[in-house]
């Protein structure tokens, strides 16, 4: 099996700049990348031409919700990994909060196994710290890690006890792998939904304070430095976890982070109303200074990598009002557009740093084999379009379900094509 991607334009770190190149897969295997320009001998070999179009390493998105087992109406393996791969993602990490919760060995594998039949990316499954994510009783992490868990994570709650998340994190740095936390403290937060800010107080609504995240993120990095394991944040969006976690890393704290498309471009002042449940996530849309906290982490490295937290929700369930509304936006097919028009288009970030936080980073925090363009990786390919302008339908994603506060957005930076290990997996 042997595949030529001709004239596609390549960043180029070292000099800044986009490369016109030809690579060359073989064998489900990046062979050889050389210079543009004359067009190679590409004997029997399928051809794509991306002329004029972007080559980038396959997106990697470590924070997903796939729905399946349980939860087939909102999304399944099959749906998620077309509308992953429509969004340019090759590697996607899928969240346990599934029904049953994914916290024993037979719900990984059949995650892994459903992945391999139907699946079109890769698929990387995390597991549950605490049985059904009660908090109350820790999974059989050997097992899971055993099955093919990647790393451990009650995502959806954050685990209430600190003995508890000690615990796992002790066992989890006993196995060499990392705990993935959802930072919330419920006894700040009941009941509430939006950010306590001009949002809440124009409403009068009771407002979920930043705290409620920071104290779990200040409790969590002490652990972390007590029993030396792997912890990564989720979501994060707020202020106060960004001055944390940064002064954790710099006293050597094994911490790395995570922050979603929303979180970097909506604050609570741009929710319309109380009518629209789209915009209503967890965590909830934070105050501007926040946005800009944020924002300044991840291009300090503070946060490490973006995710989208692609969280499908029915439109029934949506419909229901936002004080009963699940929490959650789908991500996958508007991620990288987003973040393409409103930081790289207007010239705050370089096209290479977003990629770079989309693939390199990700890879490097998870030590994934992909997310490079180097001989011999696999060949994980996303084939973009940067110039065509395009309105945000929801009524035409791949997902099965389309809650997102970007219906109508005009934006650019658009996948083509998807290839994973060689195989053209998705394509426009
Ligand atoms: N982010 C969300 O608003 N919702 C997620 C849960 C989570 O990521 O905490 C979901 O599973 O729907
Ligand atoms: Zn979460
Ligand atoms: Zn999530």
């Amino acid at each position: 099996m042997s595949l030529w991607i001709i004239n596609g334009n390549v960043w180029n770190e070292a000099s800044g700049s986009l490369e016109s190149k030809h690579i060359r897969v073989e064998n489900g295997k990046i062979e050889a990348i050389v210079d543009g320009g004359t067009t190679p001998d590409t004997g029997g070999a399928q051809v794509i031409d991306a002329q004029g179009k972007l080559v980038s390493p396959g997106f990697i998105d470590m924070h997903v919700h796939l729905r399946d087992p349980g939860f087939e109406y909102k999304e399944d393996i099959a749906t998620g990994t077309r509308s992953a791969a429509k969004g340019g993602f090759t590697t996607i990490a899928c969240m346990p909060n599934t029904r049953p919760v994914t916290d024993t060995p037979e719900t990984v594998k059949y995650i892994t196994d459903k992945a391999e039949q139907v699946g079109i990316v890769k698929v990387l499954p995390y597991a549950a710290i605490t049985k059904n994510e009660l908090g109350r009783e820790l999974t059989d992490f050997a097992a899971l890690k055993e099955a093919g868990a990647i790393g451990f994570t009650d995502d959806g709650v954050g685990v209430q006890n600190a003995q508890m998340m000690k615990n796992a994190m002790a066992l989890a740095k006993s196995m060499d792998m990392p705990i993935i936390a959802h930072c919330e403290d419920d006894s700040l937060v009941e009941g509430a939904w939006a950010s306590e800010g001009e949002f809440s107080r124009k409403h009068g609504l009771k407002g979920i304070p930043n705290e409620s995240e920071a104290i779990h993120v200040g409790r969590d990095v002490l652990l972390a430095e007590a029993t030396g394991v792997h912890y990564h944040v989720c979501h994060v969006s707020t202020e106060q976890s960004v001055r944390l976690i940064r002064l954790a890393k710099q006293i050597g704290v094994r911490v790395t982070a995570e922050v979603c498309p929303h979180h970097l471009l909506l604050s609570d002042e741009d929710i319309p109303g109380l009518d629209d449940a789209n915009w209503k996530m967890n965590p909830p849309l934070r105050t501007p200074r926040d946005v800009q906290a944020v924002i300044e982490a991840l291009e300090d490295g503070t946060i490490d990598m973006v995710v989208t937290d692609h969280a499908p929700h029915s439109a029934e369930e949506k419909a229901r009002g936002v004080q009963l509304a699940p929490f959650g936006i789908v991500g996958f097919e508007t991620a990288f557009p987003l973040l393409y028009t409103k930081f790289v288009q207007t010239g705050q970030w370089t096209l290479g740093f977003l990629l770079q936080r989309m693939t390199a980073d990700p890879a490097r925090v998870f030590r994934l084999p992909t997310g490079r363009l180097t001989q011999g990786a696999p060949a994980d390919l996303t084939i973009v379009d940067l110039n065509s302008e395009r309105t945000v339908d929801p009524s035409t994603f791949a997902s099965k379900s389309n809650n997102t506060p970007f219906g109508g957005w005009k934006l650019s930076g658009w996948p083509v094509a998807t290839i994973v290990d060689g195989v053209v997996v998705w394509s426009e």
